[in-house]
């Protein structure tokens, strides 16, 4: 590849892309151009050796392993899920403190999980988060029947298709909406810059600098 190629930098649009604008802000990068509005996949920014590529989340990884583009942002649910298929193929430099929220059990209020769990029951838990679910599980030594959904996972115990969803949550609204409650938190999630090792070895001469100016941004 020609070293005149600009860095690529994989996004998803929505909270990543919004985040992720005040750190580029920060290391002196504009972006005049919105995913939502414009439609683009491809964004320049004002810095003509960056772009960005407009990927969905569950995406990101991909991209960036297999150097299509340079470096990328994704959350550590993404990053656990994905390491799960490619071990071993990703160098995640900075966490960057955006996009938190919690990877939670939650169950239909008046479900009374924990007797299910004390009585050995074993429960139908929907989730798009299969390792995540697996693992946390088994610590538990819990035997679960999973059930591997795309999206909407407040749904599954409303309509009988679960017992227990695994999801995300943040301000804790959509469970409420949904009269979910949760019941156990698995893990604190941020997103994290992630590299392609080639690249890094290739081209740090542009890379580290980037990779610094994240660092530095987050950490303000
Ligand atoms: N409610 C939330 N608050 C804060 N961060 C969140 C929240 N929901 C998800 N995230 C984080 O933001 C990342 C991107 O979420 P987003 O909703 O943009 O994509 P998605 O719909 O989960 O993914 P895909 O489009 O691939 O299905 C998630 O991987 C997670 O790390
Ligand atoms: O606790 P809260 O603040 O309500 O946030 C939790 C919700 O946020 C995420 O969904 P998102 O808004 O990203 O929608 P989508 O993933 O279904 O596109 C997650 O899947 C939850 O449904």
């Amino acid at each position: 590849m020609s070293s005149a190629r600009p860095l690529t930098l994989a996004l998803s649009k929505g909270r990543i892309f919004e985040e992720t604008l005040p750190l580029l802000q920060a290391a002196g990068v504009q972006v005049t151009e919105s995913p939502e509005s414009s439609r683009k996949l491809i964004l320049p920014t004002s810095d003509p050796g960056l772009r960005l590529i407009i990927v969905r989340a569950t995406d990101v990884p991909t991209y960036v392993q297999y150097g299509a583009a340079d470096l990328g942002i994704a959350g550590k649910d993404v990053l656990f899920e994905h390491a799960a298929q490619n071990p071993g193929g990703l160098y995640q430099p900075v966490d960057l403190d955006i996009a938190r929220c919690k990877l939670c059990v939650a169950v239909r209020e008046g479900f009374d999980y924990q007797a299910a769990v004390a009585q050995g029951s074993r429960l139908r838990v929907a989730t798009k988060y299969v390792r995540a679910t697996r693992e946390h599980f088994a610590r538990k030594g819990v035997y679960i029947d999973l059930i591997k959904l795309y999206g909407s996972m407040e749904l599954a115990p409303l309509v009988g298709l679960a017992d227990a969803i695994v999801d995300l949550v943040s301000t804790g609204g959509t469970l409420r909406a949904n009269h979910l409650v949760p019941v156990e938190d698995i893990v604190d999630i941020s997103s994290r810059l992630i590299v392609n090792q080639a690249s890094l070895k290739t081209r740090a001469d542009r890379l580290q600098p980037l990779i610094d100016a994240f660092a530095q941004a987050s950490a303000a």
